[in-house]
Formats: C-alpha cells, sequence, structure tokens
C-alpha cells in the first residue's frame, strides 16, 4: 500500500501535505503524532473513506479509488477511534458482521465460524460472546470491536487507537495479536499514542506534525530523541528493558 503525492484539505484547512509513503504486507507500521496531526485522516485515506484532495493510495500498484466497494472491504479492514454501537446486538454477532464482505446471500459457513471463533478467542471475548454490547465495559467493547476486524482476515489491517482504554495485560495481547497478524503476511498499520508500546510493537514508523511527515523508517532507527523533540516538543529517555526490547519514557516539555 503506498500514499503518493497524497494532499488533503478539511474544512478549509490542509491537513496532509504531499505525503509519500510506503506501508510494506507483513509489517506492523506505527503511526504517531500529536493530536491533530492528521493521522486518522491519513487513516481514512489508506482505507478508502476518505477521498485525498490531490495525490493517491494504490494498492499492488492501483488506485485504491478503482477498487470496486465489496473487494476494497474484503481486503482492508479498519478499525476507527470511536465507533458508535446503535444497537444492543450480542458480541458474538457484532463480530460476525465482520465476515459479510465474504458472505453470499446464504448463512455463515464454516470458514466464516472458524473466523468468528478464532477472533473471539484472541481478543479474550469468549466468556462475553453473548453480552450484548451495551453491557459491556469500554475495554470490553474496543476489544469486541477490534475482533470484529480480525474475523474479516483483512490483508491490510489499519486501526486507530486500538489500545485506548484497555487495561495493560490486554494491551499487550492485542499487540501480540496485531503481531501475529503481520507475521501471517497481512500489512498492518495502526494510530498508537504509546511512544513506548509503538517501539515495541512497530517494525516501521511513520512521525506526523501539522500533516506533514516528520520521518519514516525502521522503527528502532526513526525512534530517536530527536525526532521525537521534533514531532512531540518532549525530552525522552530511551533505554533496554530487561527483555531486550525498548523502552521509551517521555520526560517533559521541551522549553
Ligand atoms: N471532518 C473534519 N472536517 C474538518 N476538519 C477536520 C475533520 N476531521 C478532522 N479535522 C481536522 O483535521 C486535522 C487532523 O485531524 P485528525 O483527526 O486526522 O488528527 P489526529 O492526528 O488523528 O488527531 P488525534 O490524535 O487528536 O486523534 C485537525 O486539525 C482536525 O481539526
Amino acid at each position: 500500500m503506498r500514499a503518493e503525492a497524497l494532499t488533503l484539505r478539511r474544512g478549509g484547512r490542509l491537513v496532509l501535505e504531499d505525503i509519500d509513503l510506503a506501508f510494506p504486507a507483513g509489517r506492523v507500521t506505527a503511526l504517531l503524532g500529536p493530536n491533530g496531526a492528521g493521522k486518522s485522516s491519513l487513516l481514512g485515506c489508506l482505507a478508502g473513506l476518505i477521498a485525498p484532495t490531490s495525490g493517491a493510495v494504490t494498492l499492488d500498484g492501483a488506485p485504491l479509488a478503482r477498487l470496486p466497494r465489496r473487494a476494497r472491504a474484503r481486503r482492508i479492514g479498519l478499525l476507527p477511534q470511536a465507533a458508535d454501537l446503535h444497537w444492543d446486538i450480542d458480541v458474538e454477532t457484532l463480530v460476525a458482521l465482520g465476515r459479510l464482505p465474504h458472505r453470499g446471500r446464504g448463512g455463515l459457513g464454516a470458514a466464516d465460524r472458524a473466523a468468528i471463533a478464532a477472533a473471539l478467542a484472541a481478543c479474550d471475548l469468549l466468556p462475553l460472546a453473548g453480552r450484548g454490547v451495551h453491557q459491556l465495559s469500554g475495554g470490553e467493547r474496543g476489544r469486541a470491536l477490534l475482533a470484529r476486524v480480525l474475523a474479516g482476515e483483512p490483508d491490510w489491517l489499519l486501526a486507530d487507537e486500538p489500545l485506548a482504554s484497555l487495561d495493560p495485560a490486554h494491551q499487550l495481547d492485542v499487540l501480540d495479536r496485531l503481531r501475529a497478524v503481520a507475521a501471517g503476511g497481512a500489512g498492518v498499520i495502526l494510530v498508537l499514542h504509546d511512544l513506548h508500546l509503538a517501539a515495541r510493537v512497530a517494525d516501521q514508523v511513520v512521525l506526523l506534525r501539522d500533516g506533514r511527515l516528520v520521518a519514516a523508517g525502521d522503527s528502532a532507527a526513526t525512534l530517536t530523541p530527536a525526532t521525537l523533540a521534533e514531532t512531540f516538543g518532549i525530552r525522552v529517555e530511551i533505554g533496554r528493558a530487561a527483555d531486550g526490547g525498548r523502552f521509551i519514557l517521555p520526560l517533559g516539555r521541551l522549553a
């Protein structure tokens, strides 16, 4: 998936300016940047939900805009930042909606059932499968919505703050699951706010500020005190955790 000279105006404002990026399949990419930097707007363009003002998103060399909607829905799964759940359906029914792009007019087939069961298990939702979605906590709801996207087994999994409102154990579970999805060959693109978790999960990162690219590339090489200072205006400490992974600790604002 590529963004090619992508520019977006929303409400008269320049929200994304001349963004060129390549997103590799089989890898996790984290989009990072301050509030209002344009991360969700970029994700919306990559999902085909927001038409860029100029430039294009391409998939396997062809413009995304030319892909029929159903094919696009099969190939790209999006977890939006804030999804309203208007109907109090049960969790399993919600997750089954993720299979809609794959189904014909008939009911669920064996592959659909297997994908739904795997997604429920992956998000630790089996005990909640029969619960109405209006009777879930915020974090449980977030996991149910992620499970719906996982059930669709998309080639490209795009998620806007999938860790928001999850407790630490479920954050780590979800990161493991997303890494497994990438290891299975899918491209995973995440908007994240937690620098430390981004450093743990992402193979590559994209740093945005005011709609412009600050830096993009391999996670270890790109997440540096200098790029994080330029992107967020903060000081950070970067070190090695006991398990060999890196940690990033925000220390304070730059004067
Ligand atoms: N529907 C809209 N119409 C007009 N402007 C919008 C719209 N949605 C977002 N914007 C503006 O576009 C800019 C980028 O917003 P976007 O939601 O992409 O940022 P973000 O990096 O995802 O922020 P956050 O971290 O707060 O979620 C902001 O200035 C925002 O005010």
